[in-house]
């Protein structure tokens, strides 16, 4: 069994349900909530009285004769009234979280999602709206929209959007440069669906609590403007009952208690329930989720370049100029007139120092240059189409069957929330249209292509429950799941120990060869170039300093920096001395 198999399996975290179902404070709040919200929803079977009909000759009544709570002032069965004013009072705070969630959640995706105008200009907004006092709002709208508790609350939605913005804004900013993000970007899948698969599920949990929070406020809220007599006066609502009550507290103090029981007891469980939701939904197993690649120093352009003949290839990139504009609007050129060719089954190595802008390369090629890069100048053709300036449409529709992306951490580019299977197979059925069921399979038979030895398994299994060596093996799996054309492997060994390496690179080896795949090695390792690129090409401070067979490049280099790489390599790696058995007694 190879390394990355053995240090696998991690013991299985219960699922959500089983640690909601497991924490009594999320269960007794919720069976709470149930309760009132049953006994409101479905008043008509729990009350045969109208909460409207009023008997004055039974005012202040004691309970009896099928009036549970007794009468109120005006002679109104307290239990009924209880009952449909819960309608109003719960309906109106559904309202306001709806109202809320509707402008805060989409718009805090979208500003965190895409940055740019629309975030300064949303930011600036939700900034000014929490600046306003909320009392003084609400009192200003019911003077001028009239006194209706669903407009007051309508607008109190609008004013507590902004806490569901900032939540989601933040979240999503957060993750919008991590690797996994980036990864189903190289797999061809549209914004939405990023945002849909792996954003939401990001937000869910700290929205869900919000909810609850929220709805838990905007009944306090709406039951204290109710009971200072600022709310509809006529609809029966409990903050309506506290107020009729407390005019007569002094003659039938128990009418006081049942609307406040009823507000207290739901606007507890709401407020309790939110912080058992935290417990359970924020204590995901979110595995190491490395953050962003780091981004290295600059370097200016110099030095000779090989004619390396037609564009004939399956991938032809002429002239390829990359520049950041930097934070004093300054530009700089990070790749400048690069000219690469990779043919069909052709394995060719990118090599250079870290820095030299070979990551940039890639990215230019997937069209995926981080914000503030872009491609200044020169041509690339995947397969013989442009992608220079083609649409993100196109692009879209080349990754993941054109050109696939192998990257250089595996965990990173997992997505923690997500099972491997989840990973697998959403690409070749958004793709390739398979169904579920067809999905699973052509997963699992990719997971036994890779070598994973228990694929079932570890298709269940989170990205925080394999080995590094494992995951890369899955990310693997994914890039060749829909047949790429083009494979760009960025130091796809880099992040792991030195015997899984090995069985990466040979495993990436049949592959190409099984497939008939060209293959862009990105790496810094002259030992993987031997072992696996027929052609080199030296790549320093953003230019190809020279192109080669890898024979010749490395027994007989041209350029002096190319040398200076294999005079390294040698340095860095003294002859190692025979390996001799331990003298007993040595220790
Ligand atoms: N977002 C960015 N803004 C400005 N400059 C950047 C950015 N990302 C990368 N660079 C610059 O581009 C140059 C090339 O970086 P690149 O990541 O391509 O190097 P690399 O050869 O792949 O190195 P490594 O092997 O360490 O990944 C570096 O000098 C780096 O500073």
């Amino acid at each position: 069994m190879s390394a990355s198999v053995t240090a696998a399996t991690a013991p299985r975290r219960p699922g959500t349900a089983r640690r909601f179902l497991t924490n009594p404070q999320a269960v007794l709040s919720l069976l709470v909530l149930l309760v009132i919200t049953g006994l409101v929803v479905f008043a008509p079977l729990a009350t045969q009285h109208s909460s409207t009909a009023s008997e004055l000759s039974d005012a202040f009544g004691p309970p009896g004769g099928g009036h549970l709570l007794g009468f109120d002032s005006a002679g109104r069965d307290v239990w009924a009234r209880l009952l449909y004013g819960g309608r109003n009072t719960l309906g109106g705070a559904v309202l306001a979280v709806a109202v809320a969630l509707v402008v805060g959640v989409p718009a805090g995706l979208a500003a965190g999602y895409h940055g740019g105008w629309f975030d300064s200009l949303a930011s600036w907004w939700v900034n000014l709206v929490m600046a306003l006092p909320a009392m003084v709002v609400l009192l200003a709208s019911r003077a001028v929209l009239g006194p209706s508790v669903w407009v007051l609350m309508v607008v109190l939605g609008v004013l507590v959007a902004p806490s569901f913005f900032r939540l989601v804004r933040g979240a999503v900013a957060g993750m919008r440069g991590e690797p996994y993000v980036d990864a189903a970007r190289v797999f061809g899948l549209r914004d939405s669906r990023i945002i849909a698969r792996h954003v939401l599920v990001v937000v869910r949990a700290p929205v869900i609590i919000q909810v609850a929070l929220v709805a838990g406020m905007a009944i306090g809220l709406q039951a204290g403007l109710e009971f200072l007599g600022i709310g509809s006066g006529s609809l029966p609502t409990w903050g309506a009952m506290l107020n009729e009550a407390f005019t007569n507290v002094h003659r039938a103090p128990l009418l006081m208690l049942w609307p406040g029981l009823a507000l207290g007891a739901t606007s507890a469980a709401l407020v309790l329930l939110a912080s058992a939701l935290r417990d359970v939904l924020e204590d995901r197993g979110t595995g190491p989720v490395a953050g962003r690649r780091a981004r290295r120093s600059a370097a200016e352009s110099t030095a000779a370049r090989e004619d390396v003949g037609e564009r004939a290839g399956l991938l032809s990139v002429r002239d390829l100029t990359v520049a950041y504009t930097l934070a004093d609007g300054t530009s700089r050129e990070v790749v400048s007139g690069v000219d690469l060719d990779v043919h069909r089954g052709e394995v060719l190595g990118l090599v250079g120092q870290s820095g030299s802008g070979k990551t940039q390369t890639a990215f230019s090629v997937l069209g995926l240059l981080p914000p503030g890069g872009r491609v200044s100048r020169g041509s690339v053709l995947l397969n013989g189409t442009e992608a220079v300036g083609a649409s993100e449409r196109h692009m879209r529709g080349l990754r993941g069957d054109t050109v696939a992306y192998v990257p250089q951490e595996p965990m990173s580019n997992l997505d923690p929330a997500f099972t491997v299977g989840d990973h697998l197979t959403e690409p070749l059925r958004t793709k390739l249209g398979l169904s579920r069921a067809q999905a699973r399979e052509r997963a699992l038979e990719l997971l036994r292509q890779v070598e994973i030895p228990d694929p079932a398994r570890v298709m269940a299994s989170h990205p925080h429950q394999i080995s590094g060596g494992m995951a890369q093996r899955v990310l693997i799996a994914g890039a060749v799941s829909c047949d790429p054309d083009l494979l760009i492997a960025d130091e796809p060994t880099t992040a792991l120990d030195v015997t899984v390496q090995a069985e990466v690179l040979a495993l990436l080896r049949r592959l190409q060869a099984q497939r008939g795949m060209g293959v862009l090695l990105v790496t810094h390792n002259l030992g993987v170039v031997a072992d696996l690129c027929d052609r080199v090409a030296v790549m320093r401070e953003g230019v190809i300093v020279e192109v080669g067979a890898t024979a010749d490049l490395l027994t007989d280099p041209r350029d002096p920096y190319t040398r200076e790489l294999l005079d390294a390599v040698l340095d860095d790696a003294p002859a190692r001395a025979p390996w001799r058995p331990r003298e007993v007694g040595a220790l």
